[in-house]
């Protein structure tokens, strides 16, 4: 993936991650969908050069960090003629985007331009969305990245019944280091139930709620028919509900198709089964229930998708965790446990990071009649220690990975994987997705969390210290935003990714 800079006469400037291989057509809809501008306005020259539509970029030796000239026009006859052929191609996508003639990616990716399109284009046509538990720390992070968001709107907040009627202003203890945006904090904060929403036309919901309130609140808006993007544990497990971390397995948000069709049967769930797992999850056209894993699983499984697609399977993997306060929400830990300390001990993560890795590694079956629509992961075990350390923000762990395949690959070769990896969130350029899903330090006693935390604006995962273990294969240290990337971000690209695949 590369980024071209697109400047204007006004001295605008235009930053756009694209593929090598797209076409001049293409990077002209990427700028339309971040402007507004109509794509057949936009002329993209280099000093005497007027680039063509149907060529691609790397024809023209358009490479990484170049910029361009960019002027807005007529449309000529060239351009109406391009403007079909893109036409022919979103007629082709139609429902499957892999089963095109123009090929997975390149269709795939037009279907996502075209959906910001119609977003980005027509301001008021943005998608309006709400937060669920918007007041704590999760909440607050989701108000952020939405206040500038390009195709979602927010426009209601919910909390408990503590918070509801109050101005959102008011309600929360803004923790983050930016201003609170002015639109959110004018807000009514609403109590966490379907019915009083429906005078805000939300059709996507992020829930950033505590689990003790999540289960019952996502499935009933889920129900009234919303598209429910969720932080919380409660239905990460559950046979018909992807658990999708967006740099890892983007492929699982398919299963949300079949949660809108009662053609197939509600699993079994053993007993004893905690009850939001054994919940009909049959929901109405336009609804969705997604979640999003534990922060501590999230960087883990975005360091073990390169792997696993390089070498095939792992057989074993080995953690240990120091995770950062702000994991335990606010007011969370209390200063007098933390201040100078650590605490080995965080209730219920071990488990959490032992099972949802195997879930989120493995494959998704769209075709099964009944019963889970998600094989874990073939042969691999996870063992978990949790720790917590006095960090504000970013959760560091340090990994020890065995691989099935003998003899196990170079650490050269792994730290090529790792590097190299491109997610699918990254070929559908996706608003949230980061340039580099993983990056790779050498430096010897990085990552750190003060240091590295916002890599990729908290949306990458930062790996260092790769190097040969006498137990293991490899070990290595990662990093990663337990509140963007681990958290809110997730979610939000999640719905981003569902939407550019026609999904919601
Ligand atoms: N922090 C992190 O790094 C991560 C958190 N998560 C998960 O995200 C969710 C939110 O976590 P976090 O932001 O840290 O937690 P916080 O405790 O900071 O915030 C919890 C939110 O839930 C609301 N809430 C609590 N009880 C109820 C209720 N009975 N009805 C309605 N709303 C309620 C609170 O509202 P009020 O202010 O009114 O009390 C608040 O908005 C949790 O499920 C957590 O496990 C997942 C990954 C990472
Ligand atoms: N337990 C994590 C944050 C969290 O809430 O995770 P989960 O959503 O899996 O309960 C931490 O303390 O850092």
């Amino acid at each position: 993936m590369i980024e071209v800079i697109c400047n204007d006469r006004l001295g605008k400037k235009v930053r756009v991650k694209c593929n090598p291989d797209d076409t001049i057509g293409v990077l002209k809809l990427l700028v339309a969908a971040q402007t507004g501008t109509k794509a057949e306005k936009i002329v993209l020259k280099k000093w005497y050069t007027i680039y063509k539509d149907h060529i691609t970029l790397e024809d023209y030796e358009i490479h990484d960090g170049m910029s361009l000239e960019m002027w807005v026009n007529v449309p000529d006859a060239e351009m109406q003629r391009e403007r079909g052929n893109l036409a022919d191609a979103r007629v082709a996508i139609g429902g499957d985007a892999g089963d095109t003639s123009c090929g997975g990616n390149q269709a795939a990716r037009l279907a996502r331009i075209i959906a910001n399109m119609s977003s980005a284009q027509a301001p008021h046509a943005r998608i309006r969305v709400g937060v669920l538990g918007a007041t704590g720390m999760v909440g607050q992070r989701f108000i952020q990245l939405l206040a500038a968001h390009p195709q979602f709107e927010l426009v209601a907040v919910g909390a408990s019944e503590r918070s509801a009627g109050k101005r959102y202003g008011d309600a929360a203890t803004w923790r983050l280091d930016t201003p609170m945006p002015a639109a959110a904090a004018a807000l009514p904060v609403r109590a966490c139930d379907p019915a009083g929403w429906a005078d805000a036309g939300v059709r996507v919901v992020f829930s950033a709620l505590d689990a003790a309130a999540a289960g019952p609140a996502e499935l009933a808006f889920a129900r009234a028919g919303a598209a429910v993007f969720s932080n919380a544990k409660n239905y990460r497990m559950h046979p018909r509900v992807p658990l999708v971390v967006p740099l890892a397995n983007a492929d699982h948000l398919a299963a949300i198709a079949l949660q809108r069709s009662a053609a197939v049967a509600p699993a079994v769930v053993a007993d004893p089964a905690p009850i939001d797992l054994a919940a009909d999850i049959t929901l109405p056209p336009g609804a969705a229930l997604v979640a999003n894993a534990n922060c501590s699983t999230t960087g883990l499984v975005v360091a073990l998708r390169p792997l696993v697609d390089a070498f095939g399977p792992l057989s074993r993997v080995a953690v240990v965790t120091m995770q950062a306060v702000s994991g335990a929400g606010y007011p969370g830990v209390p200063s007098l446990d933390i201040l100078g300390n650590v605490v080995p001990f965080i209730s219920g993560e071990e488990e959490k990071l032992e099972e949802e890795a195997a879930k989120i590694l493995g494959g998704v079956d769209v075709g099964v009649a009944a019963g889970s629509l998600f094989t874990p992961a073939p042969a691999l075990r996870v063992s978990a220690s949790c720790n917590r350390v006095a960090v504000i923000d970013g959760h560091t762990e340090s990994v020890f990975v065995e691989f099935a395949r003998r003899p196990p690959p170079s650490i050269d070769e792994i730290k090529h994987a790792l590097g190299s990896y491109v997610s699918e969130a990254q070929r559908l350029g996706v608003h949230s997705a980061p340039a580099q899903a993983i990056v790779v330090t050498e430096t010897k006693d990085r990552p750190q969390p003060r240091l590295d935390v916002n890599t990729g604006a908290g949306f990458s995962v930062v790996v260092g210290r790769v190097r040969p273990c006498n137990l293991f294969d490899v070990k290595f240290t990662l990093l990663s935003h337990n509140t963007v990337l681990g958290a809110a971000g997730s979610s939000i690209m999640n719905a981003e990714i569902a939407l550019a695949k026609g999904l919601l």
